[in-house]
This record gives C-alpha cells, structure tokens and sequence, in this order.
C-alpha cells in the first residue's frame, strides 16, 4: 500500500549529499565501546499460586544464569546460541541494561557501568518488531530520526540521516510502504526487521543489541541482515546478537560465539575456535556437520557417540570443562585493563535527552496523529454518534417544560451516554501503546511528560467534535432551552466532563495495562457512578450515600441541571393553571440546582487527578524488562 511522505522536501534531496551522509554514518563509530561482563547471575523469584490463582506468600528461586563471562571488543560481532529457553534473550537484555532484578556480577561498558549517555549510545533491536502499522517506512524512520538524533543536526540533516538509512538497508523499493501488521498488509517480514535494526541505526550506536534479528526469515535476506551487521561491526562497533541456528555460512562471520545451556555457559571464545575447543575435551563431531547445529545438540545433551551417557551427564561433563579450561582465562581477560579506552565520549557531551521537550512533543503530536488518524475519523465512531443523535431527538422530540421528566430524563441520557463513550474510547490508548512506550523509553528517545501531553492533546479534537455534533441535533431537537446562553452552557458543561471522563479512562488503562481487565473495571466504576448520580434511586441508605460525592456523573447531572433551569423557573403541575417551581420537582430536588461551582471544582480535581494517576501508574513503563 502506498502512503505519501511526511516531508515533501524529501524527495529533493540532493543525492551526492545522501551519499556523503551514508559514508559519515556508516564507516566509523562515534566511540568505541569494550564489553565486559563477570559472573553474570540472576535469579527470579516464582511465586506460587494458591486457590483462586492468588499469589501466596511463598515463593521459590530460580537461576536463569548461573555466571557467564566474557569480552567483546569494538570491531567484534558476539553471537549467543542456546537452546530455547537457555537465557539468551536474559543474557541480551542485562547487557543491554534493561534488565531489573536480582541480578548480580558485573557488566562493564569501557570499564564503566552502564549510564544514560551510554543508553544513548545504544541500539537495542527486540524480536518483536514494535512499529507502528499505518506508517510508512520513511515516515517511521524520519520521525525516529527526529525524535533520537540531537539538536547538533538540523531538522534536514536528520531527515537526511534517514534517508541514508533507508538506502544502506536496501529499503529503497518500499520506503513508501506502510510497515502494516497483523491484519494489514504492509512490508514484509525481513523489510520490517530491517526498519527495526535502521531505527537503532540512525544513532550510530557503538553497541548494538538484537535479540534474534534473522529469525523467520529465509536464509538469503538473514545472510543479508548479518552481513550489514558485519559491516557495522568493522566501523568499530560492539554487537551482540541472539541467534537460532545460523547457517554454517552465517556462524563463520561472527567473530565470537557464547553457548548457553540451562544458564550455563558451555563456551565463549572465538568462532573459529569453537570445534577444535570441543574436540579437544572429547567431543568431536562425528560427521561433517554444521557447527551451529553440533552446538545446539550438544546445549541440549546430545553426543550420539556417547552411548549410555545421559544428556544430564554431557551437559555436566560440559558445564565443568568450561570450568576448568575456559573460565580462568576469560576471567583473566574481563580484568585485564582495557589498552586503549576511548574516552573522548565519557557522555559529558551528551545531555540526559538529545531533543528539547518542546520538540518531543511536537513530533510526537505529528506521529501520533498520522499515526490514529484512520481511527480518530473511523467512520463507524462518527456514525454512532449521529445515529444515537438522531434517535434521542427523535425519541425526545420538542418536549417542553410540561413533561419536566422527560426533559430531566434527557440530561440524564447525556451524562450517561458521554459519561461511558470517552471513557472506553480513552481505556484503549496506554495498554495498546505499551509495547511501544517500553521500546522506546528503554531506549532513552523522549521524556515521558512529552508523550502524555502529545496523546491527551492528539486525542482532543475528536473528543471534543464528536459530543459538540452530538449536543447540537439533540438540543434543538429535543427542544431544550431556545436561547444560545443556555445552549452553549450545556455544551461546555458536557464537553468538560468528556474531558474528566477520558481522564478516568486514561488512569484505569494505565494503571491495569491489559484491556480484558480495564473495560470490567471501566464498566464497574461508570456503572456505580450512573446509579449513585441521582437519578435512578431517590431515597439512598445513609451508609452509602457519600457514593455521589465521587461520582462524576453525579456533578455532571447537577451542571447540566443547572444549564437549563433556575430554582425559581416554573412548570405546569396538576391542575390548569397551576405551577410548580422547579426546585421542588423530586428528581431535581434530590440532586439540587444549588452547589455548582463546587461541582466544577470537584470535577476539576477528578480532571487533575485522574490524570496524574494516568502519569504515576505510566512511570512503572519501559525502564527495566
Ligand atoms: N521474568 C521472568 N519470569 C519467569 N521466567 C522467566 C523470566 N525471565 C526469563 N524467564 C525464564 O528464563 C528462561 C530463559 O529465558 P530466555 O527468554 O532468556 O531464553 P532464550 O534462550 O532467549 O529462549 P528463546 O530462544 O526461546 O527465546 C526461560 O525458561 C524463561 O521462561
């Protein structure tokens, strides 16, 4: 599917600079970065679950490493191999600082631990591509671009820089698809993988991390992807990679490998080296066989030559000769001083972000709105809307002060009906960006205040439109107070609560992360809401009448009373000729005309509040694992 650029300047580039920025970006490293690592542990906790799947009390360690070691110098290329489930991606992601936890040992970077500078000075490629589906290839490179590269580069140069990427990764062809997903058809798996590894490139990492970037693709585009990785590697960058059974082809351009099995490392050293080490303690291949494949079967305990030795055996007879023959030297080599520290990027250049707020912001707001915008003006939202708009004012068709409770009935109908939408159109947008969040957070790209503001302000004009068409066919429809004060007083006091209502449904997206959970509580929380505002039930028990004072719908059916009658308004009651004040009607009595500035500040505070919570429960998003 083909989408049009986000810089229509783009294509004007001249092309000998594109050139140019590709030999910059690609030929050396910034820095170059000595990786050390010494008895790297960790362990988690398991939790036992009780009845009712509760968590109890009681729980158990388990050791996912159990002390790796090893160096990988710039200019090097690590490939980490284990069975599944050995600890690979673990290993990936404490060297990559991202892991939280027990973890324990020491992993140095230039002898240093790892600092934020250092985290910007890191690319990280998870196995997951997390890419936005309705992008297309150079807008989500260009919006990375703008977000990651620092303020030292203008605005053209970092266009210019994704635009080198593109080339360099051979995206060319379909730099004006959209990246798609899983039920949309975009690029494909290895184009996508490519913009995934592009992404980290546009930094010029010094460190590079990817958790197994040729799985699912065929051999000749991993054969592709490893070797842009080599050329990378020989810039002076340190690369570290999961992989599954690379092809003997692939296993031959690493310049060191790591075997995991169960945690333990069996071997770390040179690729080269890998087959003469194991022969050397016993366990030579019998058959010419790809090495990668020969490693796997033996992380697992497999040596056919071997009869009546147990796979619980081999692996022991393995973890001990790594113990014995490997581990001192490897040791002795993470000790060893580092010869030559490039200390000319310690980070004292670098600030804690690469772009002003402002900018994140501003970015962000444009990402996002490309990004949603099938979504914000989905023609079956805005066809909802009209229809249940349609229908009220039909149903409600100039009712007149006579049939008071129809009228009340239709303030209520409003408070009720723009009580829920927004909040269930608001619960989807943390929990569905969450992946997102964490990739990029992780990654240190923008402050997390900026990506709050640019979502609740890219969400605004669609949750403003959509209640301002609503209430302008019911109201006059309905025929409600004809006179423009009255109506643009109910138009405000409804689009206020929106607002505090897409807050509640913010703060519970963010605080339960999972949508199955959220909707149930959303539901739970609007519901309670709806039945404590006043309406539904007159005479509330003492011991749970403070419900209202909480209820959001409660303040919003007091505010949209007000919009439309004063205590001292009257209405035919009973007999010809006879009113009543409006104030005495019961539904409107029981909720009261009196108190509306504190019911705006009330729902002030839930409009601040909810949205701070919003905030608080997003900060747990994105920093460790
Ligand atoms: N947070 C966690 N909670 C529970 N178990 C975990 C956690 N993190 C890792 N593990 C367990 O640790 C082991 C190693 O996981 P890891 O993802 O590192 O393996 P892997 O070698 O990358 O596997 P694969 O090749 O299948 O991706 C697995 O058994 C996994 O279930």
């Amino acid at each position: 599917m083909e989408s049009e650029l986000p810089l229509t300047d783009l294509e004007s580039q001249n092309k000998s600079v594109a050139e140019d920025e590709v030999q910059s970006i690609f030929k050396k490293a910034n820095r170059q970065v000595t990786l050390k690592f010494e008895d790297v542990v960790y362990k988690i906790k398991i939790q036992k679950k009780g009845f009712f799947n509760i968590k109890s009390a009681k729980s158990a360690e388990r050791m996912i490493l159990k002390g790796v070691t090893g160096t990988v110098y710039p200019g090097e290329m690590l490939a980490m191999l284990g069975p599944s489930g050995s600890g690979k991606t673990t290993l990936l992601t404490a060297l990559g600082g991202r892991l939280g936890g027990k973890l324990s040992g020491s992993i140095t970077y230039n002898g240093k631990p790892f600092s934020n500078p250092m985290k910007r000075n890191t690319g990280f490629v998870t196995q997951d591509d997390v890419l936005y589906p309705h992008l297309t290839v150079t807008e989500t490179l260009v919006f990375t671009a703008l977000l990651r590269l620092p303020n030292t580069l203008t605005k053209e140069q970092k266009v210019m820089h994704a635009e080198a990427v593109i080339t360099q990764l051979g995206l060319t062809k379909c730099k004006n698809n959209i990246i798609g997903g899983s039920l949309l058809r975009g690029v494909s798996g290895g184009e996508r993988k490519r913009v995934s590894v592009g992404q980290e490139m546009l930094i010029n990492p010094s460190l590079l991390f990817l958790d197994e970037p040729t799985s699912g693709l065929d051999s000749t585009t991993a054969q592709r992807i490893v070797s842009t990785l080599w050329e990378l590697a020989k810039g002076g960058r340190t690369i570290v990679m999961t992989i599954h059974q690379p092809s003997s082809r692939l296993f031959y351009m690493f310049h060191k490998v790591l075997l995991l099995s169960d945690g333990n490392p069996l071997y770390f050293g040179k690729g080269s080296e890998v087959m003469d080490y194991f022969s050397s303690i016993g366990y030579a291949p019998m058959v010419a066989m790809n090495p990668s494949d020969f490693l796997l079967d033996l992380a697992n305990g497999v040596y056919k030559d071997e009869e009546g030795e147990d796979q619980a055996s081999i692996k022991e007879n393995l973890v001990t000769a790594y113990r014995t023959s490997l581990a001192d030297k490897l040791k002795g080599e993470v000790e060893a001083e580092i010869q030559f520290l490039d200390s000319s990027g310690d980070g004292k250049e670098f600030g804690r972000w690469s772009t002003t707020w402002i900018q994140q912001f501003s970015v962000l707001l444009r990402r996002g709105i490309k990004e949603r915008k099938h979504e914000a003006f989905s023609a079956l939202k805005i066809g909802q809307v009209l229809v249940v708009a349609l229908l009220a004012g039909a149903l409600w068709w100039q009712s007149s002060i006579a049939h008071l409770q129809d009228q009340v009935g239709l303030l209520f109908f409003y408070s009720g009906f723009w009580g829920f939408f927004p909040l269930f159109q608001a619960i989807f947008t943390f929990p569905q960006e969450r992946m997102m969040l964490m990739k990029e957070r992780s990654s240190g790209m923008y402050r997390l205040s900026s990506y709050f503001f640019s979502r609740i302000v890219g969400d605004l004009p669609m949750e403003l439109v959509l209640p301002t068409v609503f209430v302008t066919i019911t109201y006059w429809m309905a025929g409600l107070k004809h006179t423009p004060i009255n109506f643009f007083h109910t138009l405000f006091v409804l689009l206020y609560s929106v607002l505090v209502s897409q807050g509640l449904g913010l703060a519970i997206g963010a605080l339960v992360m999972d949508l199955k959970s959220a909707t149930t509580l959303g539901g739970v929380l609007m519901l309670t809401f709806l039945l404590a505002g006043g309406y539904y039930v007159q005479h509330v028990p003492k011991f749970i009448a403070w419900i209202k004072y909480v209820s959001l719908s409660h303040y919003q059916f007091k505010l949209l009373l007000g919009s439309q009658y004063a205590e001292n308004d009257t209405f035919p009651c009973g007999p010809p000729n006879v009113s009543c004040r409006v104030g005495t009607f019961p539904m409107i009595q029981m909720v009261g005309l009196d108190g509306q500035l504190s019911s705006v500040i009330a729902m002030l505070v839930m409009l601040v509040l909810y949205r701070l919570i919003a905030y608080l429960a997003l900060m747990r998003v994105g920093v460790t694992k």
